[in-house]
């Protein structure tokens, strides 16, 4: 029980300005744990602030942030440093001396066991993304945060590195919030899918469909001609951009506790 409060995302009342200009604008958000959760929203409306704000990378915020000490987070770009070996750039970051071991679990874990050694630009754009996702791994996260890991893989890239994901989250129980632009991607992966619009959650759905699922599923396209509406691209939608007024309230970062052997350092952080 204590342990699943432990992992469990809540965001309350978070607001993140740039520029005086509210991109998230007193958002509440509860990710249960293990929940495999889709984040949809228009070009600019906050999805990757709200992101970095649960990374710990951004911590100008007013509002309540608790995430799990072990997170990790992947991005589009790979970022890979190049003058470092796959696995190298595996263990990155990772405190102490970690054995290459680790690295080499987590390459195999996502099929590149065999590219350890290798230099970042001998990889192909989806081994690198999956170099990226083995980094991510290696911090064993109880909140993988994606954000649009597969947007710039070729079609046939995407489908396995999709399936892949899955097979991850099935296997490892994780929490995860991809951050997509494509509701079928949202649909054939997530238990859950959010729209963001006005700096809040301004919609936010179950996917209850069994797995394996197919973007032929008569469910599915119920869901998807609904979230396309909320996005304004389907009939009847609204589909506005961000913004909004200000938001107060109480203002405090605080990552929840964790054991520990966790490598990221507890931190809690108030904010004027
Ligand atoms: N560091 C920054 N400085 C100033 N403005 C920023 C900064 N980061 C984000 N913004 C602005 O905040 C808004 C939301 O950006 P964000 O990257 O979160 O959107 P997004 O929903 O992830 O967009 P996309 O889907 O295109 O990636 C945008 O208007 C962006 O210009």
């Amino acid at each position: 029980m204590a342990t699943d409060l432990h992992r469990t995302v809540t965001v309350r009342g978070l607001t993140r300005s740039f520029d005086g200009r509210p991109v998230v604008d007193g958002l509440d958000l509860t990710l249960e744990p293990g929940q495999f959760t889709a984040l949809l929203g228009h070009s600019g409306c906050g999805k990757s602030t709200l992101l970095r704000v649960l990374a710990g990378l951004d911590r100008e915020i007013s509002g309540t942030v608790l995430v799990p000490r072990r997170r990790a987070v992947a991005f589009q770009a790979p970022r890979l440093m190049p003058w470092k070996r796959v696995w190298r750039n595996v263990l990155l970051g990772l405190p102490g001396r970690p054995d290459r071991a680790v690295a080499d679990r987590a390459l195999e874990e996502v099929g590149l066991g065999h590219r350890a050694h290798v230099w970042p630009k001998t990889l192909s754009g989806g081994e690198a993304q999956r170099a990226s996702l083995a980094r991510a791994l290696v911090r064993d996260p109880d909140l993988l945060l994606l954000d649009e890991p597969f947007g710039a893989l070729d079609a046939l890239t995407r489908i396995k590195a999709q399936r892949l994901v899955a097979e991850l989250w099935r296997r490892r129980g994780c929490t995860v919030l991809l951050v997509t632009h494509d509701v079928d991607e949202a649909l054939l992966l997530a238990d859950r899918a959010l729209v963001m619009r006005d700096g809040v959650i301004a919609y936010d759905t179950p996917v209850a469909l069994d797995r394996p699922r197919s973007p032929a599923d008569p469910g599915l396209a119920a869901l998807r001609t609904r979230l396309l509406a909320e996005l304004g691209v389907g009939e009847g939608g609204s589909g506005t951009g961000e913004g909004g007024s200000g938001a107060g309230g109480p203002e405090a970062i605080a990552v929840a506790g964790a054991p520990k052997s966790s490598p990221i350092p507890p931190v809690l952080t108030s904010h004027p």
